[in-house]
């Protein structure tokens, strides 16, 4: 009888805190069983081994209620030293000369046995049936405190999909930056935060020269290549406190909180010339790049809320454009465009 018990998955808690309440918790029916049935261990064992617990005083019960065969229905051995098949069990035929066990499945809320409560001690006994119904009560409460770990687990488990859907629904997929709707998202915080403390807030939307030309020369794929590398590039010329996301196919938006118009010029200036600095190597070719980007600050422009400063960016864009690209403009109240 020294099988080792069938292996059923069980879904066990993973977060420390409710790992640590489940197990204090596990350990409690132990020590009731214990006392109920005043035997030497009650043990509760799981079909899955990274569940169950145990103290070190529980070691050898324990290795020996693993060591059985799983249980249908209550089984009852009250003198193991005389019973066919643990007789020989070296548990029992030697130290530490178990004499009485008895053990009863646990069943998850399908009905699968997942684990068992047993009761050992190192004299042969007698089970009565007022025993048999006492353990009968002790499973449930262990089958109950299992049901509880399980809805734990998968109140976890739902968190941690919620937490990557809510990553995943703010991030572009090719680019890796913020999307539109999350870049939108910080602009609106940020002008909030901005306007509470009496700082500038500056928006720079920035626009890939030619890119129509760079697909149709080198092929969709590599485009979307392009994209990637320019908004390496174009992260690397802002601030920490600064974000950057993709506002439209080959335009991008970056919020800086803070920022007065100069240091918003600077900025794109800065994201100018990192991306003219050298060509791109896009396959085997060698591409050069450049881009143009429109300026616009809360400090020229007090009354702006934060669409209308895009809008003033957006403006300073076409002049960008219209200029010759591979420049910057700052949107100013005086300019037309
Ligand atoms: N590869 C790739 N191309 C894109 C993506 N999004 C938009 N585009 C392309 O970007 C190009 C934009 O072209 P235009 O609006 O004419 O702009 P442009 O060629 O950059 O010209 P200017 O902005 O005036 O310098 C179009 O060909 C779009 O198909 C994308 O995700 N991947």
């Amino acid at each position: 009888m020294t099988t080792t018990p069938k292996s059923v998955a069980v879904p066990v808690a993973t977060d420390d805190a409710d790992a640590l309440a489940s197990d204090a918790q596990l350990l409690r029916i132990q020590r009731i069983g214990e006392r109920l049935f005043n035997v030497a261990h009650c043990v509760v064992t799981f079909a899955d081994a990274s569940s169950g617990f145990h103290d070190g005083r529980q070691a050898v019960a324990h290795e020996f209620c693993r060591s059985l065969a799983e249980v249908e229905m209550l089984t009852v051995v009250q003198d193991a030293s005389a019973d066919p098949l643990l007789a020989t069990h070296p548990m029992v035929s030697g130290e530490p000369r178990i004499r009485f066990h008895a053990s009863s499945p646990i069943r998850d809320a399908g009905k699968a046995i997942v684990g068992a409560v047993h009761l050992v001690d190192y004299r042969a006994r007698s089970f009565s049936e007022i025993d048999r119904r006492a353990m009968a009560d002790l499973v449930g409460i262990a089958e109950r405190e299992l049901h509880v770990r399980s809805l734990n687990a998968i109140q976890l488990d739902l968190e941690k999909k919620n937490k990557t859907l809510r990553r995943k629904s703010l991030i572009d997929p090719l680019i890796g930056t913020w999307n539109r709707g999350a870049i939108m998202r910080i602009l609106g915080i940020e002008s909030v935060r901005c306007e509470k403390a009496g700082q500038p807030l500056s928006v720079i939307v920035v626009d890939l020269d030619f890119f129509k030309k760079i697909n149709d020369t080198y092929g969709h794929p590599a485009g979307d290549a392009v994209l990637v590398k320019v908004t390496s590039r174009l992260r690397s010329s802002i601030r920490r406190q600064d974000s950057v996301g993709r506002y439209g196919g080959e335009e991008f938006l970056a919020v800086l909180p803070g920022a007065s118009q100069q240091e918003a010029q600077a900025i794109a200036e800065r994201m100018r010339a990192a991306v003219a600095s050298e060509p791109e190597l896009i396959g085997e070719a060698l591409v050069n790049l450049t881009v143009s980007a429109g300026v616009a600050s809360s400090d020229l422009f007090p009354a702006a809320g934060a669409d209308e400063l895009i809008g003033h960016a957006d403006r300073a864009l076409y002049a960008a454009k219209d200029a010759g690209r591979n420049c910057v403009k700052q949107a100013r109240p005086d300019m037309q465009f």
